[in-house]
């Protein structure tokens, strides 16, 4: 998986490093595939990778706007941001399905560690912004985001991974094993949209 994806370029330059894939053992995915699909091999033309620089040009952000409001994002700003997350060592793993045959970004999900002094000083793991685009649904490749950073969660060495989804989604989660918390309520302010 690894071999293709070496840094050629400013444009090449990773958020985290891609080896990090490769400690995952892949007996502990979660789901079952169809047609030769795995979280490392999710189809042909299809490459799973850290985020790069350079997909700011491969329809990154406008893959997201199909999850929620974006903004008018310009190139300097994104490149900003990329490089202040890169800046956080071992804390975001933006992970992104490239459609190479059309150099398109076509799925996305974010794994952000929050390290802590509790639980023996260790982190807990998020996952966020989940979207695959609306012509590749259902050809298994959300669940291989999802598979793939549950997975990377606990490698890393996470004591819980959580997400917030809205309730129709509630039962594409659980087939990871992820659970409603009896005890504990989603709470928030929002500033901004
Ligand atoms: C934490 C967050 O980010 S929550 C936000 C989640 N993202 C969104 O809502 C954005 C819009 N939606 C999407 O991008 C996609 O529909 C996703 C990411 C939810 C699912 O991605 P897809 O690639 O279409 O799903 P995928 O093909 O991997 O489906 C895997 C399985 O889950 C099932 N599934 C997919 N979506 C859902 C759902 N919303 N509810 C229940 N089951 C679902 C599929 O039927 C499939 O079942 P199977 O394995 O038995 O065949």
């Amino acid at each position: 998986m690894m071999s293709n994806i070496q840094e050629n370029g400013y444009n090449d330059t990773y958020l985290f490093d891609p080896e990090v894939f490769l400690r995952i053992d892949e007996s502990k995915f979660k789901s079952d595939y169809k047609n030769d699909v795995t979280p490392l091999k999710p189809g042909v033309n299809l490459q799973i990778r850290p985020l790069r620089l350079g997909d700011f040009d491969k329809g990154f952000l406008d893959l997201l706007k199909e999850l929620t409001v974006v903004g008018d994002v310009s190139q300097e700003q994104f490149i900003t941001q990329f490089n202040k997350m890169k800046a956080c060592s071992d804390t975001y793993y933006i992970t992104v399905i490239e459609d190479t045959s059309k150099s398109q970004i076509i799925g996305t999900a974010t794994l952000v560690m929050e390290k802590k002094f509790i639980h023996q000083a260790t982190a807990r793991a998020r996952i966020e912004d989940v979207v695959v685009g609306n012509d590749y649904r259902g050809l298994q490749l959300g669940k291989v985001l999802v598979d793939l950073l549950v997975c990377l969660s606990q490698v890393l060495g996470c004591y819980k991974v959580s997400l917030e989804c809205k309730e129709h989604n509630v039962k594409f989660y659980a087939m990871f094993g992820f659970e409603k918390s009896p005890e504990q309520n989603f709470m928030q302010i929002r500033f901004f949209d």
